[in-house]
Order: structure tokens, then sequence, then C-alpha cells
């Protein structure tokens, strides 16, 4: 892992080559993947939207290396991903904390399993999601806010070099929501790694991410490419962001009425 002095990790880039992917259910094999190819640049935020069960999460995994494609290749800085690394770190929609721990502990969990903790980027992440004070307080005594928080600490502990988010806001108030856009959004810019991210939301795809990928229905093929070339801090009220949102929606097969 590259790290600079100070303290932002070299951006992990991604190329996606012919993926194609399945499932056999029941005897016959169903297609997921259909045929997706993608450059993602080391430090972009790539936002991906597409109808529910087309295949987003399992595009996710694979890029994760929590399973291999079918046919196809997935390189990380040019070299094949065969398996799950901490450069690239997977986060999911339930913060999945373990009760039995503190917060200090949760975000620790990796490290203590590689036997090996470090204390001073153990606090750093805390501090970083703004969770200075929490490090001894268990799960169930977070706000669903707060433990999305301890696992993005968590996820940031190692200086990924690719955060991989999968619907991370999904489940969180409307509020809550919009605070932890701006400090995703904050974290993204000041420590420069790679996101690729999930989510349902167009509004929100637009309001991050410096390019939104849209996809079809199971098996899913890339509709739609559309870098999003506005500066940050953005206004959901902008013209230029409301008529991306509809020119997406659109190509989601949505009608322009929305
Ligand atoms: N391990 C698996 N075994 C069999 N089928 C699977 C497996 N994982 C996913 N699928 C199937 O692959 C398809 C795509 O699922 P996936 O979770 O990737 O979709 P998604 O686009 O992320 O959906 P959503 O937006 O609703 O979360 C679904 O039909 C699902 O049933």
């Amino acid at each position: 892992m590259v790290t600079s002095p100070v303290g932002q990790t070299a951006p992990l880039g991604i190329r996606l080559r012919g993926i194609h992917h399945g499932y056999r259910i029941g005897g016959a094999f169903q297609p997921v993947i259909q045929g997706v190819s993608l450059d993602i640049a080391p430090g972009e935020f790539v936002a991906l939207l597409g109808p529910s069960g087309c295949g987003k999460s399992t595009l996710l995994r694979l890029i994760a290396g929590l399973e291999p494609p079918r046919s196809g290749q997935i390189l990380a800085d040019g070299v094949p991903v065969t398996g799950p690394g901490p450069d690239r770190i997977v986060m999911f929609q339930d913060p999945t904390l373990y009760p039995w721990r503190t917060v200090r502990a949760n975000v620790a969990l990796s490290q203590d399993i590689a036997g090996r903790r470090d204390d001073a980027a153990i606090d750093a992440a805390i501090d970083m999601v703004g969770l200075k004070g929490f490090e001894r307080a268990w799960p169930h005594q977070l706000s669903g806010g707060m433990a999305q928080r301890a696992a993005l600490a968590r996820a940031l502990v190692n200086d990924p070099r690719l955060l991989i988010l999968d619907e991370p806001l999904g489940k969180l108030d409307s509020l809550t929501r919009l605070t932890m856009q701006t400090e995703l959004l904050r974290l993204w810019q000041r420590r420069g790694f790679t996101v690729i991210m999930v989510t349902h939301d167009v509004e929100e795809a637009l309001l991050l991410a410096t390019r939104v990928v849209t996809f079809s229905a199971r098996p899913a093929s890339v509709l739609s490419d559309i870098a999003i070339d506005l500066p940050y801090h953005r206004h959901r009220d902008d013209p230029r962001l409301l008529t991306l949102r509809r020119e997406i929606l659109v190509r989601l097969g949505h009608s322009e009425d929305w």
C-alpha cells in the first residue's frame, strides 16, 4: 500500500473487461451480468444505478473479489483481482457491528484479526467520522446514523484504496442521510480513495459522484455512462442537476414527467 506523507492513500483504478456472470437456480442458469466493461480511474467517485435485482450488488462482489466472474477480467491497477484484499473494502447497507464489541473494538476488528493494532489509526478513523467520545459505547447504544459511521470508520481504518459501497445510506432517515452524504463527500475529498457506490437515489448519485453509470434490468448491461461535470458543493435545485436527473430517469425507463 502506498501512503503519501499527508496521510492520503494512492487511489486504486479498476478495469472491468467483458464481465459475464450468473447463477444456477433450480437447475437453470440465470444470467445476472452481461458483457459489462468499465474503466474507473483512480480517485473517481462512480455511482451505479439500476432496477432492483438487476445485478449491481453482484457486480460489487466481483470487484471486491468475493467471487470470481464466470468470464471476463477484473483488474485493479492492472493486476487481476483473484480474491478480497485490504485495498478494496466493501461497506453494506447494514452496518453489521458486533454487538459484543464496543465501537472502538468494532473499528479495530480487522487489525485484531491480523494481530496488529494501530491505536493511532483507530483513533483517527473514529475521529474522522465524528464518533470521538463514543469509543466505549456498545452498538445498541448508537443511533442508526452513528452505527453507520462506526461501520465507515471500520472501513477506513486501514486506508483502503477503493471503497465499495452497497447502498450504505439506504436505511437512514432523510436528515441523517443528508449529513452522511456530506461526510462521505468530505472523506473522499480529504483521503482521495476511489469510490464505487450503488444507490437507488438518483439525486444522491448526482450530488456525490463524478460519474453515474446506469444498468439495464437483469441481466445487467451498461445503459449509460454520464460524467457529472459539476463543481462541489452541488445543490439539489441546480437546473443542470435537474436536467441530468431527468436524463438518467429516462435512461432507466421512467417517464420524463418525473
Ligand atoms: N448467490 C446467489 N445465488 C443465486 N442467485 C443470486 C445470488 N446472488 C444474487 N443472485 C441473483 O442475482 C440477481 C441480482 O442480484 P443483486 O443482489 O446483484 O441485484 P441488485 O441490483 O443489487 O438488487 P437490489 O437493487 O434489489 O439490491 C437476483 O436475481 C438475485 O436473485
